[in-house]
C-alpha cells in the first residue's frame, strides 16, 4: 500500500482557512460577506436550489438569489422569505429575438460575486437539453465578464458531459474570459464518472481504495503528492478542464486544480441524505468568493498557498471542512433521523471556526 505522504501541513492549513474569512468590523455595506446566485430549481426539483442557497447565507454570505423556471420559483420563494427568487423561462438562446430577455436575465446577475450551477437544474426534456447549454454559456459568459466566481455541481456535470457548448468552455477556453480558472467543480462520484467518460475512452478504474486512504491519512486535513495513485484520477480532469478546480466527494474528500492536490476527512454525517451536496455547492459558492478577496489583498499572507497559486484550493478545502463539520453536528444530534434542514439549524461557522482554532 502506498504511503500517503502529506506536504502542507494542517497547522498550516487551518490558519489559512481561519484567513479566508473576511472580519466582521461592523462597518461593512449590505452584501460585502458574499452576494450569490444560484441557478437551479426545476419542475422536479426546488429542494436542491434552496439548500444551496440558503447554506450560502449559513456559511457567511449575505444575500443569494436564485434564477430557477417560473414554475419553481414560488415554491421556492415560499420555503424562505431570504431568498431573492428570479424565475426565467420561455427563452429560446438559440434565437436572435430573444436577446432582450437574454440581456435582461444577465442584468440579474449585476454586482453579484459568485455564480453556482446546477442544483436541482434538471436535465429533462427535449428543449431544455437544447437551450439550457446555450443559457449556461451566456450567463457563464457574462459571469465572467464580471469577474465573478462560477460553482458547478449537479446537473452542471451532466451539461458538462452531454453538452460540447459548455465542455469547450473548459477545453476550449477563451483566455481573456478565464473561465476554468474561476471554477471549482463539485462532483460526487456518479457526476465524476460522467466527466471522465467525456473527457477519456478508458472506463474510469480507480486503482486506490477510499477507506484504505481514510484509514491511512493521520490527519483530518491535509496535503498530498501529485505521484500517488490517488491524485491522479483527478488530477487528470483538472488538466483536461485547463486547471478548474475540482473537487471529488465521497469519504474523503479529493481536490485538485491539477498543480496541488489536498484532502479533507473531517468527520461528517454518517447518514447519507440528500441535499449534502448542494450545501456544500452553497458554501463553496460563497468561499470562492473569499478566496478572491484573499488573492485581491496584499496583506493577506497565506502560509500554504504563494499568490501565483490557485486560491480555490483554499476555498475548497475550507467548503469541505465547515460542511462536513455542520452535517456531524447536526447527525449526533438526529442520528438516524437525520433530515436535511437539521443540518441547516446546525451550521454554526463561528463555532467551527473556533474549534478549528484551538486544535492547532
Ligand atoms: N430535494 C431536492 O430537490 C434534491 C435534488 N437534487 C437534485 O437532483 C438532481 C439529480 O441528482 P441525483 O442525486 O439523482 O443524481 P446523481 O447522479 O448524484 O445520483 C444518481 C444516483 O446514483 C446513486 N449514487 C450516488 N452515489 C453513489 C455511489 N457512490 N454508488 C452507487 N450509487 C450512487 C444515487 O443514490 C442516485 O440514485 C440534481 O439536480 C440534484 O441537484 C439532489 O441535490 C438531492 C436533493
Ligand atoms: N461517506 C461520506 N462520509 C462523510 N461525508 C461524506 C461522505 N460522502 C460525502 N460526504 C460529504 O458530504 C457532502 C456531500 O457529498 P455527497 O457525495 O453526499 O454529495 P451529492 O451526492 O452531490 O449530494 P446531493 O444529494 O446534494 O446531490 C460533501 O461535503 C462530502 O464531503
Amino acid at each position: 500500500m502506498e504511503t500517503f505522504a502529506t506536504k502542507a501541513t494542517r497547522s498550516s492549513l487551518v490558519r489559512d482557512i481561519l484567513k479566508l474569512f473576511p472580519k466582521l468590523g461592523g462597518v461593512g455595506h449590505k452584501g460585502q460577506s458574499g452576494k450569490l446566485v444560484v441557478l437551479g430549481g426545476s419542475k422536479d426539483y426546488t429542494g436542491a436550489p434552496f439548500y444551496a442557497a440558503i447554506s450560502s447565507i449559513r456559511a457567511g454570505g449575505d444575500l443569494c438569489k436564485v434564477l430557477a423556471t417560473a414554475e419553481a420559483s414560488p415554491i421556492i420563494k415560499g420555503y424562505s422569505p431570504e431568498l431573492i427568487v428570479t424565475p426565467y423561462d420561455e427563452i429560446d438562446f438559440s434565437k436572435d429575438e430573444s436577446q432582450e430577455k437574454i440581456d435582461t436575465l444577465k442584468s440579474k446577475l449585476k454586482f453579484y460575486h459568485t455564480l453556482v450551477m446546477g442544483c436541482g437544474l434538471g436535465i429533462d426534456g427535449e428543449m431544455k437539453q437544447k437551450n439550457d447549454p446555450i443559457m449556461l454559456k451566456q450567463l457563464m459568459t457574462h459571469a465572467a465578464e464580471t469577474n465573478m466566481m462560477l460553482v458547478g455541481d449537479a446537473d452542471f456535470c451532466h451539461y458538462l458531459k452531454s453538452s460540447k457548448i459548455v465542455m469547450d468552455l473548459y477545453t476550449s477556453p477563451d483566455e481573456a474570459l478565464r473561465i476554468p480558472e474561476r471554477t471549482i467543480l463539485t462532483p460526487n462520484i456518479m457526476e465524476f464518472k460522467r466527466i471522465w467518460n467525456s473527457l477519456y475512452s478508458e472506463d474510469y478504474d480507480p486503482e486506490y481504495s477510499l477507506i484504505d486512504l481514510y484509514e491511512s491519512l493521520s490527519e483530518d486535513i491535509g496535503e498530498l503528492d501529485l505521484s500517488l495513485s490517488i491524485s491522479q484520477d483527478v488530477t487528470r480532469v483538472a488538466n483536461s478542464l485547463n486547471g478548474a478546480t475540482i473537487l471529488k466527494k465521497g469519504l474523503v474528500d479529493i481536490i485538485s486544480d491539477g498543480n496541488r492536490v489536498f484532502y479533507v476527512k473531517t468527520k461528517g454525517s454518517l447518514k447519507r441524505c440528500g441535499g449534502q451536496g448542494d450545501v456544500l455547492a452553497g458554501t463553496i459558492g460563497t468561499y470562492a468568493y473569499y478566496a478572491k478577496l484573499v488573492k485581491e489583498n496584499e496583506e493577506t499572507v497565506l502560509e500554504s498557498f504563494t499568490k501565483e497559486e490557485n486560491p480555490l484550493l483554499l476555498a475548497a478545502v475550507a467548503g469541505s471542512v465547515i460542511t462536513r463539520m455542520a452535517c456531524s453536528a447536526a447527525f449526533e444530534m438526529k442520528g438516524r433521523s437525520l433530515a436535511l434542514p437539521d443540518i441547516l439549524e446546525n451550521y454554526r461557522v463561528e463555532e467551527y471556526l473556533e474549534s478549528l482554532k484551538s486544535s492547532i
